[in-house]
């Protein structure tokens, strides 16, 4: 079976330019970029970026997916809504990593107003370069999905 390199972005309006920053950087890791927008920079809702993105994670059209607003906090609280989905708001490196290591994370969220390009670009980077550990951790995941019947 071919693996999914499908990655979906979206943001609010707080985070357009950090998001087309990651969009263009993770092309470059050989990632097939979906960016789902927005494109412009008129005031809109996260709720409803998070939950698109969210979706094409789900439905298994993308692998993963990385969402941004001015903190991360409210798009990763609407796509942690969406069944399947398990994202965390990452500051640092060392969480990102954990959060595909550990938690099987199959979303990160970034909050543009909170981190700098540099810092953020590092941040999917540790991202998409772990993997699942399994053993201990997937008993604990599976914990959190039985939470969602
Ligand atoms: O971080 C966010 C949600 O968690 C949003 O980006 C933020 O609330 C948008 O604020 P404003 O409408 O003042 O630009």
């Amino acid at each position: 079976m071919t693996k999914n390199t499908r990655i979906v972005l979206s943001s609010d309006h707080a985070a357009i330019e950090l998001r087309q920053s990651i969009a263009e950087h993770v092309a470059k890791l050989g990632w097939d970029v979906v960016d789902i927008g927005p494109t412009t920079p008129e005031s809109t809702h996260y709720p409803k970026h998070g939950e698109a993105a969210a979706r094409r994670v789900a439905s298994g059209d993308c692998a993963l997916g990385i969402i941004l607003c001015g903190t991360g906090q409210g798009i990763m609280m609407a796509a942690n809504k969406i069944k399947g989905i398990r994202c965390g708001v990452c500051s640092d490196s060392f969480s990102a990593r954990m959060i595909r290591q550990h938690n099987d994370a199959n979303m990160l969220s970034i909050g543009a107003r909170v981190v700098g390009e540099g810092l953020a670009l590092d941040i999917v980077d540790a991202f998409l370069s772990a993997e699942f550990e399994g053993g201990r951790h997937a008993e604990r995941v599976e914990l959190i999905r039985s939470l969602e019947h």
